[in-house]
């Protein structure tokens, strides 16, 4: 699993080294880290280092310093290196050490932002070392200034210094302006804000240096399945398997007037495996549905076992929505999972069990907040994904998938995971509806084959409390990976996504295998 963690706990896990005289130490293998990361980056697109230009914007406290002694070591191999001062002071050793290494150094000061952002935009590299973990809040006057300016004139190559200065190291909220980074070189540990909006699309590329704090660290704040965690995990039918011991879904969504989503959703849960699906719904919706998979079963009166439910995409009319209803509080006294989606979300009680899963996009999770008296706007939400998300999964009970270019996954525990496997061609009419056939389906299999303690889950040190969170984040990588899979590049379906699913088991498979 990729872990990340909060500013707080990567100090906490600094302190014993700093107590012990450990600091500078410390601060050599961040900028040595950081230097490599630069080189290593200018050779992987062909160009030489000696002769080619590097800027680093230093704050005044140990972020530039780390950032200063990457540029004097930068100058040491032959780089033409220059310094701007954020703040008019700077770290003492690491500013002798870039200028007996021979960087020219300018102060910012109010009168040259606008003339320094010209200059710089013209260099080859630019580190951001404003700002680290020690932050509060974004950059103000002339440093803000300066960054705004550099940013519009679309430097070369950025290098963030352990994060974007101006992004929340622990909640990935930004206070613009920041200047929007390639490569983010993280120290010691990856923040959480770089692996959740909107923090994640001012960082690019995010790669970790361990400095030797490593062995303190807490549990992280975060984590992410990574490709070999989510072969470890993925459903695997086994010998005598069979439709039953598969997963079966019960699926009740579509009305007249959406009936897509419900053929979309279907065939999505179908494409992942389930072993069978049942869909609940007016004759003219399972038409559509059945003509695009054939193999599920429409259920026109009582429906036969399910293993999980998938309730809400394309759901509308009242005599639907008391389907939805009703079918909910069977699901919650059987102890069944639930997939929760669009329309059936204004259906939930109060307080949910633990094992449904709810999937909205930013808006209706304003809109559920709301219910629960926390007045919020869409945008709201969408600057701050993982405090809302993990507000809604506490006041609620249950996992809270929030939709986005980073999908967010908080259990009612606490804990967050968040994937990033997508595109923005994903951002399409139905992906949101093959997302909820791929959960459903996962969740049926993981409901069938159980989620204990010899489990593949627990394997990755994921908690009891937390298994359901993590199969909603397994099924939000896949969805990723299946939409990457069918866009290369360009445009897309939802269908196509769909399509592409059983693709991505293969991958994986072939990963397991090898
Ligand atoms: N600890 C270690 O041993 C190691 C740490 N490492 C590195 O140190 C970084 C953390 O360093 P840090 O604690 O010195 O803070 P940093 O992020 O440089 O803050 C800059 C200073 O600016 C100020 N300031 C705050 N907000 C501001 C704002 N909005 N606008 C303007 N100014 C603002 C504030 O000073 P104040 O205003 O409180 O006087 C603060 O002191 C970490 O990210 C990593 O890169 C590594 O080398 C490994 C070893
Ligand atoms: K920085």
């Amino acid at each position: 699993m990729i872990s990340a963690f909060t500013g707080t706990q990567i100090r906490a896990a600094e302190q014993p080294l700093l107590d012990a005289g450990e600091g500078a130490v410390l601060m050599q293998r961040a900028a040595y880290g950081l230097a490599n990361a630069v080189v290593r980056e200018l050779r992987s697109e062909g160009r030489r280092l000696y002769g080619s230009s590097v800027t680093v914007l230093a704050g005044k406290g140990n972020n530039g310093g780390d950032g200063l002694f990457a540029a004097a070591t930068l100058a040491r191999r032959g780089m033409r290196t220059t310094a701007v001062l954020t703040a008019g002071s700077a770290h003492p050793d690491a500013l002798a050490a870039f200028r007996a290494a021979g960087g020219r150094v300018h102060v910012l000061d109010e009168d040259n932002a606008e003339e320094l952002a010209v200059l710089i935009a013209g260099d080859d590299v630019v580190i951001d070392a404003i700002l680290g973990t020690g932050a509060r809040g974004g950059l103000r006057g002339s440093a803000a200034e300066l960054v705004a300016a550099l940013e519009e004139l679309r430097p070369g190559l950025v290098v963030a210094c352990d994060t974007p200065s101006g992004v929340d190291a622990d909640t990935g909220e930004v206070h613009w302006p920041v200047l929007t980074a390639r490569l983010t070189v993280a120290f010691g540990g990856i923040k959480a804000g770089l692996m959740a909006d909107p923090g994640e699309g001012c960082a690019g590329r995010v790669i970790l240096v361990p400095i030797g704090i490593e062995e303190n660290l807490p549990a992280p704040a975060l984590r992410r399945f990574s490709a070999p965690d989510l072969a470890a995990v993925l459903p695997d039918p086994g010998r005598r398997a069979q439709k039953y011991t598969r997963g079966v879904l019960g699926v009740v969504a579509g009305s007249g007037r959406y009936t897509g989503a419900a053929a979309i959703c279907v065939q999505a849960a179908s494409a992942a495996g389930t072993g069978m699906v049942r869909y609940l719904g007016p004759e003219v919706v399972a038409r559509q549905v059945l003509a695009r998979t054939p193999e599920a079963i429409w259920e026109p009166a009582e429906p036969g076992r399910v293993q999980a439910w998938l309730l809400g995409p394309g759901l509308d009319g009242v005599e639907r929505l008391q389907r939805a209803r009703d079918v909910l509080a069977s699901a919650s006294s059987a102890g069944q999972p639930a997939v929760v989606d669009a329309g059936a979300l204004e259906l939930l009680p109060e307080r949910c069990p633990p094992n449904w899963i709810l999937t909205p996009h930013a808006g209706e999770l304003a809109a559920l907040l709301g219910r629960g008296e926390v007045r919020v706007t869409r945008e709201d939400v969408e600057s701050r994904t993982v405090h809302f998300a993990r507000l809604a999964a506490e006041h609620t009970g249950a996992v809270v998938l929030l939709k986005g270019a980073t999908t967010v996954v908080a259990s009612p525990s606490g804990t967050v995971f968040s994937q990033s496997d997508g595109n923005p061609w994903m951002s399409t009419a139905g992906s949101g509806d093959v997302l909820g056939g791929i959960v459903g389906a996962l969740a049926a299999a993981y409901a069938e084959s159980g989620l204990d303690d010899h489990g593949p889950f627990a394997a990755l040190g994921i908690a009891p409390d937390e298994r359901w969170a993590a199969v909603a984040a397994v099924g939000a990588s896949i969805h990723g990976m299946a939409g990457s899979a069918a866009s290369r590049g360009g445009p897309l379906t939802a269908s196509g996504i769909a399509r592409a699913v059983p693709d991505v088991f293969r991958f994986l498979g072939e990963y397991r295998a090898g």
